[in-house]
Order: structure tokens, then C-alpha cells, then sequence
């Protein structure tokens, strides 16, 4: 478990993180989310001891890091996966790793095994893709068998079936009672690993909630309704008290409604239906609902594309 209390960094006038207070829970995988300068990479950073908060407090597994004796028994993160010593064998990486940690060596041949890097242990890391690079720091998360995992955005570099292997393995840790903390800036990818999600915009929390709660709060479910009788179905839905919203596209939406009732007023007046499906947002719809206003950084969608990468940004 990770506990979170009145957590705030502040860099100068900058407020990075903002009385952050919340819980991360063994046994379900947990998404971290919030735009770009969010404060997410600061908040995981100081849940590893690696920064030093201006306020509150973290505690892993009721303990601070810095208490923590050989701390990746206790939790294994991937943060950078840059931070490696590029002229050192994926091997003797992790070997050094295991060693100032108490871990015995034969765990750096599990692991490497587990991430599916065996074949090039001993080639030196600089070498590596972005992908192998993501593979190793999980490798390195995963040395010390710990109750805890972060991950911070760990599919980034990874193919398909890189991306499929880290969701799978983030559930199976899950399942077997982990306390799992992920970000990602991929929602269709969050979608399908995390169960409960903390989000957070400008430094502040925004959401502490299940996948599916957080879908239903910030977005509109209706259902989607398509007839060569239009005129003819708008009459009975009104009759029965529906309110329907009327589409460009020629579809008909009601909010709230349940399909069930619509396809049988429709079965009684013998009005042909040619699509009645209940509509929910996607995670990402949900998303830009909640962190519109937390957004920092615009790209203008009505420009063309700009000449050089970073012209057409600006700060929101
Ligand atoms: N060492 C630092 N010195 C000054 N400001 C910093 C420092 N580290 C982070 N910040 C600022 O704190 C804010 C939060 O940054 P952080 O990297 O934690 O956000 P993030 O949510 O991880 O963003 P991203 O999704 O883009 O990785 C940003 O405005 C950033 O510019």
C-alpha cells in the first residue's frame, strides 16, 4: 500500500504537486492520469524518496522510503528507462542492482528471463531500443520480488506485443495481491489494465475512483438510434415522454434511455429500427472532460501543421 498525506512539492514559484491525498491499494492494477505537466512524474519521484517534499507526507507500506532496508524489496519502480549505465551488460545492470540490495544473483537470470531479454544479458544496454530499454528498467523493478510495483508510462517504446505482455503482467501482479501504480498518457491502453484511477491536474487531485465510476461521472451515456422512420419514431418517443436529441448524421439519441423500452414502442407502432445501441464515452472522452480546464499546454487544431515542431504550442 502506498499512502499519500497533504503530499506538495513546490519548485520556486512553480507548485508542481498540491496536498495530494490519497491511497493506493493492494491487489488492482491503479492508473495515474493528468495532462502533460500534471505533477505525476514529481509525485512518483517523491514516493521514492528521490525528491524531497515542501509538505505532507509518503508511506510505503506504513514506512518511509528512506527507512526502508534494501528498499527494492519493498518496491520496484521504472521511471526512467534511460537511467542505466549504457556500457554495462543488461546482466551486470541488474547484478549491481541486486547486489547493493541484498537480492541474490540468481534472480537477475529469473527476471531477465521474465522480461524476455536472455538472449542479450550480456550485451551493453546502450545498444539497446527503446523498447529493450523499457524491458530492462522492469526487469530492474521486478528484482527484489516487491509487494509494490510503479510504473511510470511503461509501454512507451513498446510494440504490440510488448504492449500486450506489460498489461498482462501488471494484472497478474495485481492478482497475486500487489499494489500496482501506473501512468500512462495511452487511455485506450489504461482502459484495459487499470481498475481504480487517481487523477490529477496542475498539481492538484482531480478524481480517486473506480475505472467505471470515473467513466459514468464525466461523460454522457445515451442510446443511438437509427430508422427509415424517423418522423414516425420521433412522434411516439415524444408521446411516451422521451426527450430525443436530433443528430446531424440523421441518428437519434436519448439520453438516460433504456434500449429495451425503445425497441419495443418501436415493435408496437411496426417502426423499423436499423441500429438501437447504448453509447458509453471511451476512458479518453471521460478524460478531457474532467482535465479541460487543467490543460497547460494548447496545440491549435484549426491551424495547419506548423513549419517546426513546437511552433504551433503555447501555454493555456
Ligand atoms: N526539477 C524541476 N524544477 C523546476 N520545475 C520542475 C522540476 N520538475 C518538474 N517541474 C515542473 O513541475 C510541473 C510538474 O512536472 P511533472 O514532470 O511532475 O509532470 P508530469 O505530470 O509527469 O508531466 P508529463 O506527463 O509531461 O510527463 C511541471 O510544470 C514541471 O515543469
Amino acid at each position: 500500500m502506498i499512502e499519500l498525506e497533504g503530499l506538495s512539492k513546490r519548485y520556486g514559484e512553480k507548485v508542481a504537486v498540491s496536498s495530494l491525498t490519497f491511497t493506493v491499494r493492494p491487489g488492482i492494477v491503479t492508473g495515474f492520469l493528468g495532462p502533460n505537466g500534471a505533477g505525476k512524474s514529481t509525485t512518483m519521484r517523491m514516493m521514492l524518496g528521490l525528491d524531497r517534499p515542501t509538505a505532507g507526507d509518503v508511506r510505503i507500506d506504513g514506512r518511509h522510503y528512506a527507512d526502508l532496508k534494501d528498499p527494492l524489496k519493498y518496491i520496484g519502480a521504472l521511471l526512467d528507462a534511460k537511467a542505466v549505465h549504457g556500457g554495462r551488460s543488461a546482466y551486470n545492470h541488474l547484478l549491481c542492482l541486486a547486489q547493493s540490495n541484498g537480492i541474490p544473483n540468481s534472480r537477475v537470470h529469473e527476471v531477465l528471463d521474465t522480461v524476455g531479454l536472455s538472449a542479450v544479458a550480456k550485451k551493453k544496454a546502450k545498444g539497446f531500443s527503446l523498447g529493450m530499454g523499457q524491458r530492462l528498467g522492469i526487469a530492474g523493478a521486478l528484482l527484489g520480488d516487491p509487494r509494490i510495483l510503479m510504473f511510470d508510462e511503461p509501454v512507451n517504446g513498446l510494440d504490440p506485443e510488448g504492449i500486450h505482455w506489460i498489461r498482462n503482467l501488471m494484472k497478474s501482479l495485481a492478482a497475486q495481491g500487489r499494489t500496482v501504480f501506473v501512468s500512462s498518457h495511452l487511455m485506450s491502453e489504461m482502459a484495459l489494465t487499470a481498475e481504480h484511477l487517481v487523477v490529477i491536474g496542475q498539481g492538484r487531485l482531480l478524481a480517486d475512483t473506480s475505472m467505471a465510476e470515473f467513466i459514468r461521472q464525466n461523460s454522457r451515456a445515451y442510446v443511438r438510434i437509427r430508422t427509415p422512420q424517423r418522423e414516425r419514431l420521433l412522434d411516439v418517443l415524444h408521446g411516451a415522454g422521451i426527450t430525443v436529441v436530433e443528430t446531424g448524421s440523421g441518428a437519434l439519441e436519448v439520453d438516460a434511455g433504456k434500449p429495451e423500452r425503445i425497441g419495443e414502442l418501436a415493435a408496437q407502432h411496426q417502426i423499423v429500427l436499423h441500429e438501437l445501441s447504448p453509447q458509453q464515452a471511451s476512458l479518453e472522452e471521460a478524460f478531457m472532460q474532467l482535465t479541460a480546464e487543467s490543460v497547460e499546454y494548447h496545440a491549435h487544431s484549426d491551424t495547419a501543421l506548423p513549419h517546426q515542431w513546437g511552433d504551433g504550442w503555447e501555454r493555456g
